[in-house]
């Protein structure tokens, strides 16, 4: 398939300039790329830090006015603030002459959203997903290589104009991401699996041992995994709120084929059944060696 050339992008608008935003931001400055970066917070000092870091050129507050003056405008906001925002914009978006893009870690909600808000999915909307990130956030976290070789998935869909995707992709591609493109569905199964289910394996298991009478001294013990998970369960409450209610079926599903497979683990455990323990941990460590220069490149 033939990529459409992007039109000439002059000006970025960001709202939201917390880890994902600012990294954005900051990411184009270092790496000298011609855009004029507007950008808000509702978190006033975030945009005035952002604006002092020189990741943006200039705080503009009123979202009809930063629409109007952009030409692609990024969400960059917890999943769930994002139909209060579009219903914000649309009068301005109407006009279609901005790009709206977003960053949210669910696509579904950001479809069901634009469906409620404009009626139809708009041809200017290519909703997308940065795959980095960390357990930080806001703009102290920002990250200049956040996005360097990490894959980037937009989910356009068949009747998005070629050229507002091209204006999206051709954006991250100059902070040194790859861009993949994927379905709604598939992104929010596949994300389900591989970012969701682990957040809340680790804030579950981190919630449940802090509980138990010693408390807080096994974390003077935590080494490795456990630390590990840890380190998971540090993310930010409010996103991951956002994020499961917004992908509470996919979530569900994938959870419920874990916990299936945690009784028969339980079970092989129960009865000193060794063969059927060993046959997890060969299994899952042949897909980690397998994958594991995959997972190394992704992890730099
Ligand atoms: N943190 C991560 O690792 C990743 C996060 N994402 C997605 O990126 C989005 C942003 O996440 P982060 O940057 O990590 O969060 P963050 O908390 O670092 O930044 C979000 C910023 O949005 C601002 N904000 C919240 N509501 C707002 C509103 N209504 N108007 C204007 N500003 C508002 C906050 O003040 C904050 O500065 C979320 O949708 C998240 O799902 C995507 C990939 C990775
Ligand atoms: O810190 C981690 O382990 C992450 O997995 C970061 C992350 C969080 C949310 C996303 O939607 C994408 C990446």
């Amino acid at each position: 398939m033939t990529q459409a050339e992007p039109q000439q992008i002059n000006t970025l608008g960001i709202v939201g300039l917390g880890l994902i935003g600012a990294s954005l931001a900051s990411a184009l400055r270092q790496r000298g790329v011609p855009l004029r970066v507007l950008g808000t917070d509702s978190h006033v000092e975030s945009a005035q830090k952002a604006l002092a870091l020189g990741y943006i050129d200039e705080v503009v507050d009123a979202l009809p006015e930063l629409c109007s003056r952009v030409d692609v405008l990024v969400l960059a906001t917890p999943v769930l603030t994002l139909p209060a925002l579009m219903q914000q914009l649309a009068p301005t978006l109407h006009n279609g002459t901005t790009v709206l893009t977003d960053v949210g870690s669910v696509k579904g909600s950001v479809r069901q959203a634009a469906l409620d808000v404009f009626g139809t999915l708009p041809a200017w909307l290519v909703p997308g997903h940065p795959i980095a990130g960390s357990e930080y956030s806001g703009v102290d976290a920002a990250d200049p290589s956040l996005y360097d070789r990490h894959q980037v998935i937009l989910t356009p869909e068949v009747d998005t104009d070629p050229q507002a995707t091209a204006a999206v992709r051709w954006l991250w591609e100059q902070v040194g991401a790859s861009v993949q493109l994927m379905t709604v569905d598939r992104h929010d199964e596949v994300l389900a699996a591989t970012s969701h289910l682990p957040h809340l394996l680790a804030f579950a298991l981190v919630d449940s041992l802090a509980q138990e009478s010693e408390k807080y001294e096994i974390f003077h013990y935590a080494a490795g995994g456990f630390r590990d998970f840890t380190r998971i369960a540090a993310s930010d409450p409010t996103m991951w709120h956002d994020i499961f209610l917004a992908n509470d079926e996919a979530t569900l599903d994938v959870l419920d084929r874990y916990m299936d497979h945690l009784q028969t683990v339980r079970q092989a455990l129960a009865q000193r059944d060794g063969k059927t323990l060993s046959g997890v941990f060969s299994r899952a460590k042949h897909a980690r060696d397998y994958f594991s220069r995959l997972l190394d490149e992704r992890a730099g």
